[in-house]
């Protein structure tokens, strides 16, 4: 492989050499063949020359590992790349802030080469300062689908005749986002689609064009992207007893749309790449994994006081918490970043102070971009912080000294649990992982271990005994019940009062309540025998956002909506159907 030291720039990064997975890879990506990895969120299975496997976890630098070979070979390139040529490679990735990530990365690769340009275009930036930079010319050119499809309907200004690279990055994340037909709508505009008639393929010649497709899960969807996006790849992503069988004879088959999940549409065996039972997920080892269960009505108490320890034992250091909605998202940031106590606990007399410290980010993708940038880039440069997000921050984002992520919504899918925690513990740092659980969703462990993950249970209750009851600190007593410990029902009175006197946050809680509980329903298959609404008290959930009882609204408007529903079904003739609605928001 070429001198690393002289490769693609990377000596400006500090790197000594490369990590095990972009050694094994870059030479298949400087080969020009196709390459498909199905990399299952946390590690890459590189076939490489020498057959030799190499397993690398998340965070391992997968990244350079197909960027570094193109910016290497794009600065060679005779005679030299000119802004006037156009867009020679396209990394097309699902998220902004992993769309900002890769082009920070793009920047400093091509330090040394000023004649290669890199840029973005990404939803909710503004148009026409795209159009602008695309006229004048983009050689590498990272991109969210949306937007992508848009310019190249759109912006005739925009070259990409010297196409010689597509790139797309969790490919998995992409078609689950729902960007499945503006993918294929690309790849046809691009004439890179295997399934194309010949007047639209593309007038590069096919050797001069090579398509990387870097992806979390094997399944259909992905399957069939790699169908009609690549033609005899190099596989990387399976490991020996998952070898895929011969595809090459299997990808010129007519394929199926990528939009559609309908089964009889699906083929139903691809005789290209054999889904493997069950992903077998390992994970970097120096990732300590726990799990806290805990009673709904208490999470959010136990939350704060797991929040307020971490950052008593070690101020400096950042955490994410997942949360399943935006909504949830918001209320969360809310009490995090405003919440006050006063340290006595006679919490109506004492001085009150802020309850954590720390600042505290929020990102989903309900906000708008300069907000989401400010909180991406705002977290990412503080030394001691908290980012509570939604999953748009659970995939490749790769955010400097992230110590801790807890997970206080369940992911649901293990490989996206594996993706979460993969924002911690990179490059050989240390990092924790903590899952909140119900005594209720304990079964979501035994899933966990069906997929070679299994977690520890965190010690809360020594937590519990560094924190003052009554404003002492406890004697070694006979242990309380979590639910019952003075501390907790303190820390819960507290945030109940916080929430019934601020009519914004109480707005917040109730917002939450109905999204959280709507999330909780769109479990899909095994996982929805775990997460059942049937099992839980609505009453205790309202609890958990600090309302004192359920929102009456979920009442009216359920009632409502089920009046309305009973409605429609007389109308139609038809029964009362059994499943458990839940209504929007007002
Ligand atoms: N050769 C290298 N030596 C040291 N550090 C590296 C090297 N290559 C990349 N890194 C660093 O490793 C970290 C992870 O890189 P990257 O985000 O590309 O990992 P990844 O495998 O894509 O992660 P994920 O699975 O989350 O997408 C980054 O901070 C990057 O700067």
């Amino acid at each position: 492989m070429v001198l690393w030291s002289r490769f693609s720039g990377a000596d400006k990064m500090g790197f000594q050499g490369p990590t095990r997975i972009q050694a094994q890879a870059i030479p298949v990506a400087m080969s020009g063949q196709h390459l498909y990895a199905p990399i299952r969120s946390f590690f890459v299975v590189v076939c490489a020359a020498n057959r030799r496997l190499v397993k690398a976890a998340t965070g391992t630098g997968k990244t350079l590992a197909y960027l570094a070979p193109i910016v290497h070979l794009l600065q060679m390139r005779e005679p030299r790349v000119e802004r006037t040529h156009g867009t020679f490679a396209l990394v097309i990735v699902p998220t902004r802030e992993l769309c900002l990530q890769v082009y920070g990365i793009a920047q400093q690769l091509v330090h040394r080469f000023h004649w290669l340009v890199p840029g973005y275009v990404m939803g909710g930036e503004s148009r026409s300062k795209e159009k602008a930079r695309l006229r004048k010319g983009i050689s590498i050119l990272i991109a969210t689908p949306g937007r992508l499809l848009d310019h190249l309907q759109h912006t005739s200004s925009f070259v990409y005749s010297n196409l010689r690279w597509i790139v797309f990055d969790e490919a998995d994340s992409i078609l689950e986002l729902g960007f499945g037909k503006a993918v294929e709508d690309i790849l046809g505009l691009l004439g890179s689609r295997n399934d194309a008639s010949d007047e639209n393929k593309s007038k590069t010649d096919p050797m001069q064009r090579q398509n990387l497709l870097l992806s979390a899960t094997l399944n259909e969807k992905v399957n069939r992207l790699a169908n009609i996006s690549l033609k005899n790849p190099v596989m990387i992503g399976l490991d020996e007893q998952n070898k895929p069988s011969e595809r090459s004879s299997a990808l010129g088959k007519k394929h199926t749309s990528l939009l559609s999940d309908d089964e009889d549409e699906m083929p139903k065996k691809h005789n290209n790449v054999v889904e493997p039972a069950v992903d077998d997920f390992k994970l970097p080892a120096q990732l300590v994994q726990r799990y806290v269960k805990v009673s709904c009505g208490s999470r959010l108490a136990v939350l704060l006081t797991i929040l307020k320890s971490q950052f008593e034992r070690q101020v400096s250091q950042k955490v994410v918490v997942f949360m399943s909605t935006c909504d949830a998202v918001d209320f969360h940031h809310t009490v995090l970043s405003q919440l006050e106590w006063s340290r006595g606990l006679a919490l109506d007399t004492d001085k009150k102070q802020k309850f954590l410290g720390c600042k505290v980010f929020r990102l989903h993708g309900n906000m708008d971009q300069e907000d989401r940038k400010k909180s991406y880039l705002g977290f990412s440069s503080e030394k001691s912080a908290i980012l509570v997000c939604t999953d748009v921050a659970a995939r490749g984002l790769d955010i400097p000294k992230v110590r801790c992520i807890i997970q206080y919504d369940s992911p649901g899918e293990a490989s996206e649990y594996v993706h979460r925690v993969g924002r911690t513990a990179r490059i050989g740092e240390k990092g924790e992982a903590l899952l909140f659980l119900q005594p209720v969703e304990l079964d979501y462990l035994k899933d966990l271990e069906l997929h070679g993950v299994s977690l520890t249970e965190y010690p809360f209750q020594k937590v519990l005994d560094g924190f003052p009851v009554n404003g002492e600190k406890p004697l070694k007593r006979k242990p309380i019940s979590l639910d019952m410990h003075p501390w907790i029902l303190s820390v819960q009175r507290t945030l109940e009062n916080y929430v019934a006197s601020e009519a914004t946050t109480n707005k917040l809680a109730r917002d939450a309540f109905c999204s959280w509980l709507r999330a909780y329903t769109a479990h899909r298959g095994e996982l929805k025998k775990i997460f059942m609404v049937k099992k839980l008290h609505l009453g205790h959930v309202a609890r958990s956002f600090g309302l004192k009882e359920q929102p009456s609204l979920v009442g009216r408007s359920h009632q409502v909506q089920l009046k309305k529903r009973k409605k429609e079904q007389k109308r139609e003739g038809q029964g009362p159907t059994k499943r458990r609605k839940f209504p929007t928001k007002k």
